[in-house]
């Protein structure tokens, strides 16, 4: 593809330029013996010549401009202009515009509401959970098209990472920013409430236990945030499947199995350490448990990988942060965590050439290299095995060892429909529906079974309007 864009533009460039030598040399040869007043009139014909020739040139070689839509805000953001700066810098051929369209949730239905204009993206970033939209909505270039032309190599993509974007048997988008939940706790803490700090809780029992020593007159040790996310991850970390049809993989998804029994311990356990204030319920925003844990507020609080250099800023030193794993119940002896983060797709009303400038684009930023600085910059780790080689995740993994732990937890869990994640056409909204679930039950408005099984029937029933529509 990157043939193809270069060599038109190439071909083009070095046919004015043949032209524009060919006049110099003509006019040149005219001048003659004619002196110095002659010469200096070549002269200035010769640099006119150039002139016209190279305004010529940067008419013919005006740069193909993609946008991409994000959704990084914060050190992702700066992390994000960079990489298209120093694209733009090293492909004058391709002009990449990065904007910024709010979270993933609001940058999604801005995406929505540009359907049927061309005023959306060429290139555009969505998280995981939309990924069955997308592909139903067929607005994509499924990314394994370019991928089949160009002859790219897959191999030194984590497969645990192209498993959970491999859908209908193809890549439809190239994941970009992939992380996992884990456990960041207060090694400062642990070790004055008599704790190991180099042995962070592992299972559900454990982290109660934890948290109930950290938690001191009336206030809780740990926070959790509401999060629908934190849900689908505890479920993946029993190896339990989220949706029927083998997660919605096998078959499209008909029926949520939110009120299983994976489900139902998970809540039942996280309402428990509410009522006993071992946990705070400080509501949905990872933002304010993130804020709670850097001011020593909290001693635990699950986050994304992708939290961790702002979290290691935000603390600043005050304490050590401790990383460890997702926790799962002591009896759930497999399962693993499924690939967060986002992936990008290639939109597929633009002109051909856009898309492929498109592909150009998503191909630097697979590279290891820009992966490695991504990684260090944020938190969200490579997506390419090479990454690891490169000095700067080296060094970084050396200073900060807390970005190990993602890597070892997506390393570490097991491949099945449930870690590869559920595929629903309706997961943002049924993201929704989990966390209107969960705090009804720690509200006590309701019981967690109760709870879940009312969010599961909702579920369920958007998904047959869903699938009505697709079919
Ligand atoms: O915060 P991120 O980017 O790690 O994403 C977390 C979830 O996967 C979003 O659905």
């Amino acid at each position: 593809m990157k043939r193809f864009i270069l060599g038109r533009l190439r071909f083009r460039r070095g046919m004015i330029l043949v032209l524009a030598m060919f006049m110099v040399v003509l006019l040149a040869g005219c001048g003659g013996n004619s002196g110095a007043s002659s010469n200096t009139e070549a002269n200035k014909t010769s640099s006119n010549n150039a002139e016209t020739s190279d305004k010529a040139v940067s008419a013919a070689a005006a740069p193909v401009k993609i946008t991409w839509w994000h959704s990084m805000s914060g050190a992702g953001e700066k992390a994000i202009n960079k990489i298209a700066t120093d694209f733009n810098a090293s492909h004058p051929e391709i002009q990449v515009e990065a904007i910024y369209q709010g979270k993933y949730d609001e940058s999604l239905n801005k995406l929505k509401a540009s359907l049927g204009s061309d005023s959306g993206p060429d290139l555009m970033q969505v998280y995981e959970i939309g990924s069955k939209f997308m592909i139903d909505s067929k607005m994509i270039t499924p990314v394994q098209k370019f991928i089949d032309e160009d002859k790219f190599d897959l191999s030194s993509l984590e497969p645990n990472i192209t498993r959970y974007y491999t859908i209908g048997g193809q890549l439809n988008a190239m994941p970009f920013n992939t992380s996992n939940p884990i456990l960041y706790y207060n090694k400062d803490a642990f070790k004055a409430a008599g704790l190991d700090p180099e042995n962070p809780p592992k299972t559900f029992e454990e982290f109660e236990a934890a948290a109930k020593a950290l938690s001191k007159n009336g206030k809780p040790g740990a926070a959790i945030a509401i999060y629908g996310w934190f849900m689908e991850q505890l479920f993946a970390n029993q190896n339990a499947e989220y949706v029927n049809g083998g997660n919605g993989r096998d078959t499209a998804a008909t029926e949520s199995l939110l009120a299983s029994d994976a489900g139902v311990k998970t809540l039942e356990w996280w309402k428990k350490m509410v009522d006993e204030k071992a946990v705070a319920n400080l509501g949905r925003d990872t933002d304010d448990t993130d804020s709670a844990f850097a001011a020593g507020q909290v001693a635990m609080t699950l986050n994304s990988t992708a939290a961790l250099r702002k979290m290691v800023d935000a603390v600043g030193g005050k304490f050590q942060v401790g990383t460890g794993f997702l926790p799962r119940p002591a009896d759930a002896k497999e399962g693993g965590v499924v690939v967060g983060g986002a992936s990008l797709y290639i939109m597929n009303n633009k002109p051909e050439e856009q898309q492929k400038a498109a592909w150009e684009f998503i191909k630097y930023v697979a590279s290891p290299e820009v992966q490695a600085e991504w990684s260090v910059s944020t938190g969200y780790f490579p997506i390419t095995k090479a990454a690891y080689d490169q000095k700067v995740l080296k060094d970084n993994m050396v200073k900060y060892p807390q970005f190990q732990t993602a890597i070892d937890q997506l390393h570490a869990s097991s491949a099945s429909n449930a870690t590869s994640g559920a595929v629903m056409g309706v997961f943002p909204e049924a993201r929704q529906i989990v966390e209107g679930a969960i705090e009804e039950a720690l509200n006590g408005q309701k019981q967690p079974k109760k709870a879940l099984q009312d969010a599961a029937a909702q579920i369920t029933d958007k998904l047959k309007q869903y699938n009505e529509t697709v079919k």
